[in-house]
């Protein structure tokens, strides 16, 4: 579903943070990005839903060679990727429906659509109850939940999590884990950088680890590898 082969990535200020990364992530899949600080993981998450482009090489979206998309082409691919951020992102002015329910009136789905996967999705994140609170309202446990709930109301084939748990304290990290479980029981991707340790060596998957912009690691079941 997702191929890169030989993607290089060095920023303006000369940082490489791809040093020629090949991998293969197949449908269904979940998958822990791990590594130091700095290592280029966050680069790489961003090359898959096209925030940032590699220097060289390609990166592939089952056949959709993303590096060669035209800009106006990518708005298409995100719709088919969801992306959930350790900060959440919500729309402050918004309410919980409100900010789940923006993403398909950018696209222009029916009323009555929106309004039956809005309703799905909270349901499936545990906050029918809380559909018309506000960001700052809930607690970021909750904030992340509406900002998973809007990464997968248009049931994309992928989500894509920089640090889901970074701003959560454990608890909290561990009920979000249940709900990335369930995406992935209906077969969707997930892709997942974390620095959590104690999740990645409980909750099983495969582990693929980057360390100065190369692969270093990558096996089922492995560990998180490091201390931290
Ligand atoms: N926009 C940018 N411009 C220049 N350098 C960048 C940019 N983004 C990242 N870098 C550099 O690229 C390297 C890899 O960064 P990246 O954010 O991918 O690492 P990371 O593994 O996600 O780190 P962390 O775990 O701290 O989030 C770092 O040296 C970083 O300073």
């Amino acid at each position: 579903m997702i191929k890169m082969k030989n993607v290089y990535k060095k920023y303006a200020n000369g940082v490489v943070a791809s040093n020629g990364i090949n991998i293969e992530i197949d449908r269904g899949e979940f998958v822990y990005v791990v590594g130091p600080s700095g290592a280029g993981k966050s680069t790489f998450i961003k090359m898959i839903f096209r925030e940032e482009t590699p220097t060289s090489g390609e990166i592939f979206f089952n056949d959709i060679n993303i590096t060669t998309l035209k800009q106006k082409q990518i708005p298409q691919l995100r719709r088919r990727m969801g992306v959930v951020f350790q900060d959440f992102k919500l729309l402050p002015m918004l309410n919980v429906y409100e900010n789940v329910a923006f993403a398909l009136e950018v696209i222009e789905e029916s009323p009555t659509n929106i309004r039956k996967k809005v309703n799905e999705v909270l349901a499936l994140v545990g906050l029918t109850q809380k559909a018309r609170m506000f960001p700052n309202e809930l607690s970021g446990g909750e904030q992340q939940r509406v900002s998973i709930a809007r990464s997968i109301v248009n049931h994309p084939e992928v989500v894509i999590a920089d640090e889901p748990t970074g701003n959560l304290d454990p608890e909290t990290s561990w009920e979000i884990m249940d709900v990335f479980k369930k995406i992935n029981a209906r077969g969707t991707t997930i892709i997942m950088a974390t620095h959590n340790k104690e999740i990645v060596n409980t909750i099983r998957h495969r582990v693929v680890a980057i360390e100065g912009g190369l692969i270093t690691r990558d096996e089922i079941g492995g560990d998180y590898g490091y201390e931290r």
